[in-house]
């Protein structure tokens, strides 16, 4: 056993591979960072957010070295005692953590087709880390694990019922993670009934998903079969009719493989605004009367109400509504203008309260007299990550931490 165990939680994206370092006694945060431009000539990774060095090659190999390098500068490089990673889609293989082995590696790439987007990314991860760090324990944790509870109800695409059958086409959901630990934190708010709670889970970031969870369980989700269908988010459309879809391959001629980019790389709010994905740059422009960014912005927060709308449908009942996320977390405006577009349900916002900065940290934002309470709760996938990857290896001592 290692004296001061810590584990090292990987997250690695299309172009960025991002990193945590928590002490696996207490969850604190010990050093994090992103290696971003990965596959470009532009590779750099920065660390605690105020140092960036340039690396010599944009690959994962490269981007992993250099965030071992920065382990070894700290002298955390013998204390990192297991590795965690984020890996999008589990199909239907993964309702838990799992360690890696060949095995497992195997299993995550047949099912990877599902996500192509995220999962070969998630592996390009796996494969650097298992190639550094030969030695230690790793473990997948699955964005999808969360939502294995949804009934066929929730999860079934109303299409013949041979493409659920023989090649698994069904709803997933993504952010399980994510959707888990605000679930879990917001048991714990004060004036949170004990029991059987009824919970809506905004987590709005460059991917955006809402769930229903209920008695500590996902029971609806807004994501489907790839992190495509739901909200409105940075790059990506959400909910389309396919029917306008197949209009506009008729009238432009464009591929399937051209629609599929099209919506998850131009959609969203950079499509509908014409000017960014980044929410905060869309504000100012929203502000300073720009027509595209107030079109995105507010169907953005159109879509967010309608979905937390039919997705209380799944509670017994709704007890509150928490927002989580970069946009959940920190813009006071889009929680103002949901809050306001769910008046059916009576929420009353505390404006001064919502007006507060994420440094708060977790906080009720609707006023005591409100009938559902809204909130705000910081999410933490890497510690979730972290206590899901001692659970079910044995290289440290078993804790709770969260
Ligand atoms: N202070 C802020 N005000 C408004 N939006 C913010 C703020 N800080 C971050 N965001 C937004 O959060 C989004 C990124 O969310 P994040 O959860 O970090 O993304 P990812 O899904 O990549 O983890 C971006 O749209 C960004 O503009
Ligand atoms: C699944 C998903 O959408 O992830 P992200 O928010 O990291 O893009
Ligand atoms: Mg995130």
């Amino acid at each position: 056993m290692k004296e001061n165990p810590v584990v090292l939680v990987i997250n690695c994206g299309s172009s960025s591979v991002k990193f945590s370092v928590l002490d696996a006694m207490n969850g604190d945060d010990l050093l994090s960072g992103t290696a971003d431009s990965i596959g470009s000539d532009n590779a750099f990774l920065e660390v605690n957010k105020n140092t960036r060095l340039a690396l010599c090659e944009g690959t994962y190999d490269a981007a992993l070295q250099a965030i071992a390098a920065e382990l070894e500068k700290r002298h955390l490089m013998e204390s990192v005692a297991l590795i965690g990673h984020r890996i999008a889609h589990g199909g239907s293989l993964f309702s838990e953590a799992v360690l890696l082995d060949d095995e497992v590696v195997e299993k995550i790439r047949e099912i990877s087709p599902l996500a192509p987007l995220h999962n070969y990314a998630n592996l390009n991860g796996v494969e650097a880390a298992r190639h550094l760090f030969p030695s230690l324990p790793q473990v997948a944790v699955f964005d999808t694990a969360f939502h294995q509870t949804l009934t066929p109800e929730a999860y079934v695409y109303a299409l013949p019922k041979r493409y659920l059958d023989e090649l698994g086409v069904r709803r997933y959901g993504f952010h399980g993670t994510s959707h888990r630990y605000v679930s879990q934190q917001a048991l714990s708010m004060p004036g949170m009934p004990h029991g059987d709670v009824g919970l809506i889970v905004a987590h709005l970031g460059n991917g955006a998903s809402i769930c229903a969870v209920q008695n500590g369980k996902s029971v609806d989700t807004s994501m489907g079969m790839t992190p495509l269908e739901g909200l409105i988010m940075g790059t990506r459309s959400g909910d389309v009719d396919f029917g306008a879809l197949a209009y506009i391959a008729g009238k432009t001629g464009q591929s399937m493989t051209d629609i599929e980019r099209m919506l998850n790389k131009e959609s969203g709010l950079l499509g509908l605004s014409g000017l960014s994905a980044d929410l905060r740059e869309l504000e100012k422009a929203y502000h300073a009367g720009h027509e595209g960014a107030r079109l995105a912005i507010h169907a953005f927060v159109h879509r967010i109400a309608r979905h937390i709308g039919g997705h209380a449908a799944s509670l017994k009942q709704l007890n509150a509504i928490v927002f989580t996320g970069g946009i959940g977390e920190n813009s006071v405006l889009i929680r103002r203008l949901v809050l306001e577009h769910l008046r059916v349900f009576g929420v009353r916002v505390d404006e001064t309260k919502n007006a507060l900065p994420n440094s708060h940290g977790e906080r009720i934002i609707s006023q005591a007299s409100s009938p559902v309470m809204a909130a705000v709760i910081p999410t933490n996938e890497e510690k979730m990550i972290a206590l899901d990857a001692i659970r079910v290896s044995n290289a440290v001592p078993h804790v709770e931490f969260a």
